[in-house]
């Protein structure tokens, strides 16, 4: 009716406006995909070159992606033959290949996203140095695939939010606080061990470990963020559990242009759970909120969700927490905190279960520094053999196998420039499993190398990265560990069972692709 009443020079005139508008819009999103998806790549590629950087020749859009993915799916079709830990040539078949072909520094493609391989340890260690921590971080591909899964906790942030985030949350796992999380560290394992004792005497002595470390993690990882509201916390993490597979499906086509645009039907699935967890959340820090609010208590406590919920007080220039930050922080958390420490847990009963011998070493240990107490924080800097295994553990089977890192302003580091928009993937991995650096038994579960506490800290031992952006749950996790395996030592002696199939497997974190079904034997009344 209105565009009638205009009349018919009117209507042309704006008929060609939004021609010339959808036109602009069209040249405009021509220009950012050839940019993006050819230019940018090719101009990478000749810079690389021209440095003697060279790798697999990449295809249009999908680069090496189905190369690597069929190369992966092959060497994981199969268990292993034995309990073997040379694991780098069914983990990363494509590293072995191109490493053997190009060198120890080569790129490939992940779709589009030019990736620069990267094994020397003194240019791993510039790159993730404060020097370059802010010029460095997750890339669009990163973010996007776990928008709507963390968000924007720090796992994901860049440059000055990740800054302010990481000085927000730190502290509530150092000193004090950190000592603090040792009593229900404690609690939660002695109700696994109760539950595991249970299962024993109703006849069953097998177990498959990795789900009771699974649980037992996210129990302890909800009592440090939620303290008492932490029943909550646990149906919170059940959901994000299905947040996080239902997201990874849904962005698995994120690498084609406009793959984000795709319909897919795990969206409305995602909307849903999505909407449960921050319902749950919303009640635990509403009433957190009225707890202050009505002078039931003075402060919001000192647990991660009271530190985030002071933060979100403070109103200042530049950065703060709202509400949707500081859940996005607490699904990081929850998510970060437990299945890298259940998976670490896993691997050292299954490593323990294998070698009896130094079970038994780290047994007498246990009982020699603990007696028969549970573990005190105290006890724990004594704890030095078991404190070798976790280390062999996690040089052998380090949860997270890559550590990825995107560059956003041109570098120099060493002798190579670094050019904007160019991914570096450390394959740590690789680098513990690596002759040249751990020696002939490079395979073999060897605590031993651990003793001299030098190996421990070198820059070629990276399970929880390094530098500012290492993993800022790292002393948690090592405390936990110690506690936990403390425990099931001094209450059981364990064998692994003949139903193992030994099948490391890498989606997203290094696990075992059937779990560790290990037999127990009380060793307590
Ligand atoms: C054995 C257990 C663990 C391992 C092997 C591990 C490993 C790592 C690694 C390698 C990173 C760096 C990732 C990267 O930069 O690409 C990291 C970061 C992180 N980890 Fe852990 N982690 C473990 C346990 C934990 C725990 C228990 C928590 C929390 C309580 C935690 C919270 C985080 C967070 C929040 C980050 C991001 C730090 C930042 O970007 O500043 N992690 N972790």
């Amino acid at each position: 009716m209105f565009l009638l009443s205009l009349g018919v020079p009117s209507m042309l005139l704006i008929l060609k406006i939004c021609g010339l508008a959808f036109l602009l819009f069209f040249l405009r999103a021509a220009w950012v995909i050839i940019s993006c998806y050819y230019l940018t790549p090719r101009r990478i590629r000749r810079l690389m070159a021209k440095q003697g950087v060279y790798g697999p020749k990449p295809r249009f859009l999908v680069g090496n992606l189905k190369d690597s993915s069929a190369l992966v799916s092959q060497a994981t079709s199969r268990d292993m033959e034995s309990i073997d830990h040379d694991i780098v040539g069914r983990l990363l078949p494509h590293y072995v290949l191109w490493s053997k072909i190009y060198g120890k520094r080569f790129i490939y493609w992940y779709g589009s996203e030019p990736r620069l391989c990267l094994t020397d340890t003194d240019m791993i260690k510039e790159l993730l140095s404060s020097k370059y921590v802010q010029l460095s971080g997750r890339s669009w591909l990163q973010k996007q695939g776990s928008k709507h899964f963390i968000g924007h906790g720090v796992l994901m942030a860049n440059g000055s939010n990740w800054y302010h985030q990481r000085h927000t949350v730190a502290p509530a796992f150092m000193g004090d606080a950190l000592k603090g999380h040792v009593g229900y560290m404690v609690d939660c394992t002695m109700q696994m061990i109760k539950l595991l004792r249970g299962t024993i005497q109703s006849g069953n002595d097998e177990v498959e470990i990795g789900e009771c470390m699974t649980q037992l993690t996210a129990d302890i990882i909800s009592r440090t963020e939620f303290a008492s509201s932490y029943e909550k916390g646990k149906k919170i993490f059940k959901l994000l559990d299905k947040l996080q597979s239902l997201t990874a499906q849904a962005s698995r086509y994120l690498w084609i242009p406009g793959g984000r645009f795709f319909p897919s039907k795990y969206y409305s699935e995602i909307k849903e759970v999505r909407g449960e967890v921050e319902r749950l959340m919303t009640e635990i820090i509403g009433s957190r909120k009225d707890g202050v609010e009505i002078g039931r208590s003075s402060s919001y406590g000192k647990d991660l969700l009271g530190i985030l919920l002071a933060e979100a007080q403070k109103k200042g220039d530049g950065f703060s927490y709202n509400l949707e930050m500081v859940m996005d922080e607490c699904k990081t958390f929850i998510f970060a905190g437990h299945e890298t420490s259940a998976l670490l847990l896993t691997w050292t009963m299954m490593l323990l279960a294998v070698n009896p011998s130094w079970q038994d070493k780290a047994r007498a240990e246990v009982d020699q520094v603990c007696g028969d107490k549970p573990p005190s924080a105290d006890h724990l800097s004594k704890l030095n053999l078991l404190n070798m295994i976790i280390n062999e553990s996690l040089r052998l089977y380090p949860p997270a196998t890559v550590l990825p890192r995107m560059v956003f302003e041109d570098i120099k580091l060493g002798d190579l420039h670094v050019p904007k928009g160019l991914s570096i993937w450390i394959p740590v991995l690789a680098i513990h499993h690596d002759r040249e650096i751990w020696g002939k038994d490079a395979n073999d579960f060897n605590p031993e190398r651990f003793a001299s506490r030098s190996f421990a800290l070198t820059r070629n031992f990276l399970p929880f990265a390094s530098g500012p952006r290492n993993c800022v749950g790292q002393a948690f996790a090592t405390m936990e560990a110690k506690i936990v395996l403390a425990m099931l030592l001094s209450h059981f002696s364990f064998t692994i069972s003949k139903n193992y199939r030994h099948a490391p497997i890498n989606v997203l974190t290094l696990r075992p692709k059937y779990g560790v079904p290990i037999k127990l034997k009380p060793l307590r009344p």
